[in-house]
């Protein structure tokens, strides 16, 4: 699976060198061929150039005879075995299944990922389908422009994939495009645009079908007549208002969590417009927090008090960031999370995409290191944290609202007597040039990923119950590749630095356990 993380993009783009580089090659050859075969037929153009002047002459010349016997006896046969033994096509065939079996290609199941991934963006960002297809994220040109034909594939696949709601925009981009290109006003274009008035007539997108129907009837009103009754039918539709078709049945069902309150929150906290209020970021410091690895303070900066949440700046180097990723790269797999339903295990699921791997602490100085520098700032016992997971996350990546301790109810694995997650730490080992941030929709709290720094917070209140005010997210990588390392930290051991509460202190976080 590539389109989770951006390392499996990266072995997608060397796919693509090595195939472009092979095309380029049957294309030297065929081009080399044909300037071959093109300076025979020159040379006879030009003897026949000089024929036509005077025929007769021509042809009683004996020299001029012969010659023109000779080419039709044996060249003309040269000719045809040169074309016939061209090995140019069979070789490139061939080298091309060499690939298919030795290159990564991606699957059926990257390509609706990458698609679902663009709508996730389109959605949690409220980014506008012109920009997009442009190349625009928030106003920022990273990217390259999509074609008409790009935009409208996408539109086939989100289609196929019954995302309605989606289609319509990426294929009235699609149509923008075409009819900006010099072939758009072509028979054929005008042809393709009266199928796609037919998709939107089944979808029930009566105005963008009416946009189309005038657009070509604009171009070629003539011709498209028969397009006159259709346009009546669609302005009929209009004004009654009719709500068949597709898009219509699809309204989000209720109980669906992506329509929630919360879930809209959350996009909310991601994209910027949900923030703490103005009286809780005055109680916040940064303060300089004295190391005990002996090295210079690290600037501490608290964010929420609350549950208890804060950021430390500058805690691991650029230097051992780069070598835990570089330790991760070949090791990392689609991430999975606990199945709750049938079965137990893990599982992939499309409400978490990035790539994930896990490594014991006493593999090596750096890991060794990251494990000191939490429990050196928490002060908590790390002999029972859990593995340290490396995590990769690609374009569209994300990880939806989640809680990271377990439930009342979690049946730990045998033999796992390290209780609950009391806290988790994440430590970014990347800067992310847009989105990607981790969200917390009820603090409502939104963490820049900085490289080198470590987020900390508690997951449990003092009485050992889950503090439900902590549910957080992976907010959607808009651009650039997002790598943290997850810690996570259990309730063995650590009672001299978190007693615990006699009282259940929880009743000021259950409002936020089923919030709707
Ligand atoms: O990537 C993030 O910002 C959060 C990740 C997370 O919550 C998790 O892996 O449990
Ligand atoms: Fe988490």
């Amino acid at each position: 699976e590539f389109f989770s993380s951006t390392s499996g993009l990266e072995k997608l783009f060397k796919t693509e060198i090595l195939l472009l580089e092979e095309l380029q090659n049957y294309v030297n050859e065929i081009n080399q061929h044909a300037l071959a075969l093109q300076s025979e037929i020159d040379a006879i153009r030009m003897e026949h150039l000089s024929a036509a002047e005077n025929i007769d002459d021509y042809l009683n010349n004996p020299v001029n005879a012969f010659r023109l016997i000779k080419r039709l006896h044996s060249d003309w046969e040269t000719f045809e075995s040169s074309v016939s033994t061209d090995t140019s096509r069979e070789n490139f065939i061939e080298n091309m299944v060499g690939h298919k079996a030795n290159l990564s290609f991606p699957s059926q199941d990257d390509f609706v990922g990458s698609a679902i991934a663009l709508t996730r963006l389109q959605q949690t960002y409220q980014l506008d389908v012109a920009e997009l297809a442009s190349g625009i994220l928030n106003g920022v040109k990273y990217g390259t422009a999509m074609s008409w034909q790009d935009c409208f594939v996408l539109g086939q696949h989100l289609y196929a994939l019954r995302d309605f709601n989606h289609t319509v925009p990426w294929l009235q981009q699609s149509m923008q495009l075409l009819g900006e290109q010099s072939y758009g006003q072509e028979s054929a274009s005008l042809d393709f645009m009266e199928a796609v008035v037919d998709y939107h007539r089944e979808m029930g997108a009566h105005e963008t079908a009416l946009g189309l129907v005038n657009h070509v009837l604009s171009i070629e009103p003539e011709h498209r007549s028969h397009l006159l009754e259709t346009r009546q039918q669609l302005e009929e539709l209009i004004t009654d208002g009719d709500k068949n078709g597709l898009l219509h049945m699809t309204a989000r069902r209720p109980g669906d969590y992506h329509a929630s309150r919360e879930f809209k929150m959350y996009e909310q906290v991601c994209r910027g417009d949900l923030n703490p209020s103005p009286a809780k970021l005055r109680e916040l410091r940064c303060r300089f927090r004295r190391s005990r690895l002996g090295y210079a303070p690290f600037k501490l900066e608290e964010l929420s008090h609350e549950p208890l949440v804060f950021q430390v700046h500058q805690v691991v180097s650029s230097k051992s960031a780069e070598f835990i990723k570089k330790m991760a790269r070949p090791k990392i797999k689609r991430s999975t999370v606990y199945s709750i339903g049938g079965g137990g295990g893990s599982q992939a699921a499309a409400f978490r995409t990035s790539q994930g791997a896990s490594f014991n602490y006493s593999r090596n100085a750096a890991t060794k290191i990251l494990s000191r520098h939490v429990g050196d700032l928490s002060s908590l016992d790390m002999n029972f944290a859990e593995e340290l997971q490396v995590a990769n996350y690609g374009i569209g990546g994300h990880y939806e609202p989640h809680w990271d301790s377990f439930p009342e109810n979690h049946i730990y694995d045998e033999g796992d007597d390290r209780g609950n997650r009391i806290a988790t730490g994440i430590y970014y080992l990347s800067d992310v040039e847009a989105g990607g941030g981790t969200a917390f929709p009820f603090l409502p709290l939104l963490v820049t990923p900085e490289k080198g720094s470590l987020l900390f917070w508690y997951n449990l209140h003092e009485s050992g119950d889950q503090d439900y005010r902590t549910k957080h997210a992976a907010c959607p990588v808009l651009q650039g590749s997002k790598w943290i390392a997850n810690v996570w930290i259990r309730e063995r051991n650590q009672h001299n630095v978190r007693p615990c509460g006699l009282q259940r202190n929880h009743e000021i976080s259950v409002p936020f356990r089923d919030f709707d």
